[in-house]
């Protein structure tokens, strides 16, 4: 009670001291501070006192700062001392005439936020439906489009849930398109010009017109819009979850991060994009991601054949019309072939001079007649993706996640569980 009533007395006075203090702090922090900076740095460009903690923020107008401030001025922006160049003399004096002095980057939140955790898959998934559409449509969309997430989406959907809501997917596409003024050929046929093949579906139109009189053949309009579904089904799932496997890997393997780190560094460095002539020059990140692809194997059961007139298979025979089913896992995880089946390890792919070899065994994309249509496009995207990912990231498991885990689930593919990373500049 006594500690109480003597605080009650005291209040008065306290409530001035502090005040008398706040306000000697603000005034030191409004006048030294900005003096400080201005004796620091002779010549240094004008600008307004700057106040505590926010700096100028609120003061400027940032989407018209030069009729208040003059071509160059400083400012304050949080403890960050910040200098505005305005109009071409000033911009060329700084970017052009001292090139050089003007080469580095500060960090800014945005490239900060790239240190949070979050799941690569949408971007992956975006980029690698995109190489598709400018392939097929002859044009790509932004990541934020609806449709085209939606696209993507469904054909999602339809790897998760299995076989049979892919053949109603692609039933139902069939049917919206053909009701809906026919969108799909619809536009092409408007504007093509016949000199001029802008993409797939033009090339399958001029197919069409020049089978125009042949009754067996099969270039028809329905055939079409199937073959699209198809070469996106076939496309972007496959490929965005093998590069959703090799950035996990990345994560539970930091040793072969390192060194992938330490190979495209040495080979093509920081300053150009990587293009596939690197490919032979980067045998270790090459070996990285075809031992990706064996260990994730992706296409696990291969895809159903059928036989196509009797055979014998080593000592079997198979007659006409039989569904085959060539078990790509089964191969790939031989154990009578790779010298570590069962783990990731890239030197199944590297000889005793660390020089890249292929693998009579390495068959994810299948083999013989049916063998996988797009495999030169997919082992081009793998590269480049990747090699590009891994030029600017450094890869690594967030704080208080797991380990991601490498078992995934099966359903038409093997894909892994959810996960997240963090991705840091490099
Ligand atoms: C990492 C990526 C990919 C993997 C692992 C993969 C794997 C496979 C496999 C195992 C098959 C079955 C082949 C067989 O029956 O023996 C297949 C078929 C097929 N793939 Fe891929 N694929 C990939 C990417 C792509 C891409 C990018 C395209 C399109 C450009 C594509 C288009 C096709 C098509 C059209 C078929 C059916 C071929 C046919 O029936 O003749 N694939 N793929």
């Amino acid at each position: 009670m006594e500690l109480l009533s003597w605080l009650g007395s005291q209040l008065p006075s306290f409530w001035n001291s502090f005040i008398t203090f706040g306000l000697s702090f603000v005034v030191y922090i409004l006048v030294f501070d900005h003096m400080k900076r201005r004796k620091r740095w002779k010549n240094y460009p004008p600008g307004p006192v700057s106040f505590p903690f926010v700096g100028n923020l609120l003061q400027v107008n940032f989407q018209c700062p030069r009729l208040k401030f003059g071509k160059i001025f400083s400012l304050q922006v949080g403890w960050k001392n910040l200098v505005v160049l305005n109009g071409f003399e000033a911009v060329k004096a700084a970017l052009i005439q001292r090139s050089e002095d003007f080469a580095d980057r500060p960090s800014f939140s945005l490239f900060d936020h790239m240190g949070h955790p979050f799941n690569p898959r949408f971007l992956i998934n975006s980029a690698v439906g995109n190489v598709m559409c400018s392939i097929t449509f002859g044009n790509r969309f932004e990541y934020n489009n609806e449709k085209f997430q939606r696209m993507l989406q469904l054909i999602e959907e339809a790897f998760n849930i299995g076989a049979g809501i892919l053949s109603q997917v692609v039933h139902k596409i069939l049917i919206v398109s053909k009701t809906q003024t026919s969108w799909l050929p619809g536009w092409h046929k408007e504007t093509r010009d016949p000199g001029f093949t802008r993409d797939f579906i033009d090339a399958f139109l001029e197919e069409i017109e020049k089978a125009k009189m042949d009754p067996e053949s099969t270039f028809n309009e329905d055939n079409l819009i199937f073959t699209v579904f198809d070469l996106f089904g076939a496309a972007t799932e496959t490929t965005t979850v093998t590069l959703c496997w090799a950035l996990l890997y990345m994560l539970r393997y930091p040793d072969v991060q390192r060194r992938v780190h330490e190979e495209i560094d040495k080979v093509i460095g920081r300053d150009r994009s990587p293009k596939i002539e690197d490919q032979v020059n980067l045998p270790y990140t090459n070996a990285a991601i075809y031992e990706t692809q064996r260990y994730c194997d992706v296409v696990f059961a291969g895809v159903p054949r059928m036989t196509y007139r009797d055979t014998q298979v080593q000592d079997f025979f198979i007659p006409k019309g039989t569904t085959v089913i060539a078990v790509l896992s089964s191969v790939l995880k031989d154990e009578t072939v790779w010298e570590k089946p069962h783990e990731f390890y890239p030197e199944h792919f590297l000889d005793a001079a660390g020089q890249f070899v292929k693998r009579e065994a390495f068959l994810p994309f299948s083999a013989g007649r049916r063998i996988c249509l797009g495999e030169q496009l997919a082992r081009k995207e793998l590269f480049l993706f990747f090699t590009t990912l891994l030029q600017h990231f450094t890869f690594h498991i967030p704080e208080d996640h797991p380990r991601p885990q490498e078992d995934g689930h099966y359903v038409l593919i093997h894909s892994p569980d959810s996960y997240e990373l963090c991705a840091i500049p490099r």
